[in-house]
């Protein structure tokens, strides 16, 4: 199972380049634009009044429909055809549009798309200099503009490993490798009620027993290492689609993506059970107290994480190393064995 967060990933950081990268293109076309008009340059002003109308739809697009790599190369593929066209229209200075636009282009669409239309743009623009321009121009604008292109290839590339990897370290338990709060909180938050209201989740609250005695008895180090080894258990009972995390100290929060009361019923035990039977500290058997919670149509996150909260209150009054669910109905019928 993989170790931290994202149900469903988002490009979050994406999406605001091309919005900001929209607005600020949409801002400067229209003032280009008007200096256009009072210049007597009106199929250039057109142009630009045709490229921040689409750059405008495009907005609109990704605020109704939120986060979309596939427009981002639309509006790469649009603001490239437009200074294609400024070439043709305005010559010499036409192909300076290029540069800006390369690189705003390998900001909001994905590296190979940005890097593919950058080319054919270049190329064209460096074939049709010819007429305008000596050779060494066109050599040199196609030179320069191969350089941007490998610049932003490269400095997006580094960017977004960067981030991927800040990200991960921002929303990982160091010591367990599970998710921590942050990214459980992140998690919740961006489950939409389309993706919880018609598909079965389930949630459990881990909570191992009596950890304060681990710690007394056997040190904290023996009991970093008991919580290392809880949740690696954990990760490989569950399915690679379960997400595990670290609410707080001895604490987790196993969310389950389309599992059955049975099934998330019938995992629970068997974790509760191999615990039991695996992980001793000092040879002490170590147990886990678990409050299972199935979804409810409309209810809210905090709810939901709150009944499974109750369970695991409820399994540690009934004398711990148990599974209680929250939905008694769903309760299994006959418990495991406990140890006390
Ligand atoms: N070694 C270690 N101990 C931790 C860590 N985080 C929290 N703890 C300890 O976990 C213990 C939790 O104690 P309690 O909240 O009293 O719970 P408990 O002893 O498990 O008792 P019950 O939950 O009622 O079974 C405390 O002693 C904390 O110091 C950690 O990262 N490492």
């Amino acid at each position: 199972m993989p170790a931290a967060p994202a149900l469903n990933a988002e490009p979050a950081f994406r999406h605001v380049l091309q919005l900001w990268i929209g607005r600020i293109g949409i801002v400067a076309l229209i003032v280009i634009a008007a200096l256009r008009f009072a210049a007597h340059q009106p199929a250039a002003a057109w142009v630009d009044v045709g490229w921040a109308a689409g750059l405008a739809l495009a907005l609109g697009w990704l605020h109704w429909r939120g986060p979309s790599m596939a427009m981002g190369t639309a509006m790469s593929a649009l603001s490239l055809a437009a200074s294609m066209l400024k070439v043709d229209l305005l010559g010499m200075p036409g192909l300076f549009w290029l540069f800006p636009v390369i690189l705003g282009s390998f900001a909001i669409a994905p590296r190979p798309w940005a890097c593919g239309l950058a080319l054919l743009a270049t190329l064209y623009a460096g074939v049709r200099s010819l007429s305008f321009a000596a050779f060494e121009v066109a050599a040199t604008f196609v030179a320069a503009a191969g350089l941007v292109i490998v610049v932003a290839w490269v400095g997006i590339a580094y960017f977004e490993a960067l981030r991927q990897r800040l990200e991960h370290i921002a929303s990982q338990d160091a010591l367990t490798g599970a998710g921590n709060r942050r990214a459980l909180e992140a998690m919740l938050r961006r489950l939409s009620p389309r993706q919880v209201d018609h598909r079965p989740f389930a949630l459990a609250v881990l909570d191992l027993d009596h950890f304060k005695q681990v710690n007394d008895r056997h040190g904290h180090a023996a009991g970093d290492r008991a919580l290392a080894d809880f949740a690696r258990l954990v990760r490989q009972l569950v399915r690679p689609q379960d997400r595990l995390y670290r609410y707080g100290g001895e604490e987790f929060v196993l969310v389950m993506p389309d599992i059955t009361t049975a099934d998330a019923a019938g995992l629970m035990e068997l974790v509760n059970a191999a615990v039991r039977q695996k992980i001793r500290v000092r040879d002490r058997p170590l147990t886990v107290s678990i409050g299972l919670a199935m979804h409810r149509p409309g209810e809210t996150a905090d709810a939901w994480l709150a009944r499974a909260d109750a369970a695991v209150y409820r399994a540690k009054s009934e004398g711990r190393d148990r599974v209680v669910n929250a939905d008694p109905a769903a309760e299994p019928a006959a418990p495991s064995s406990r140890t006390g």
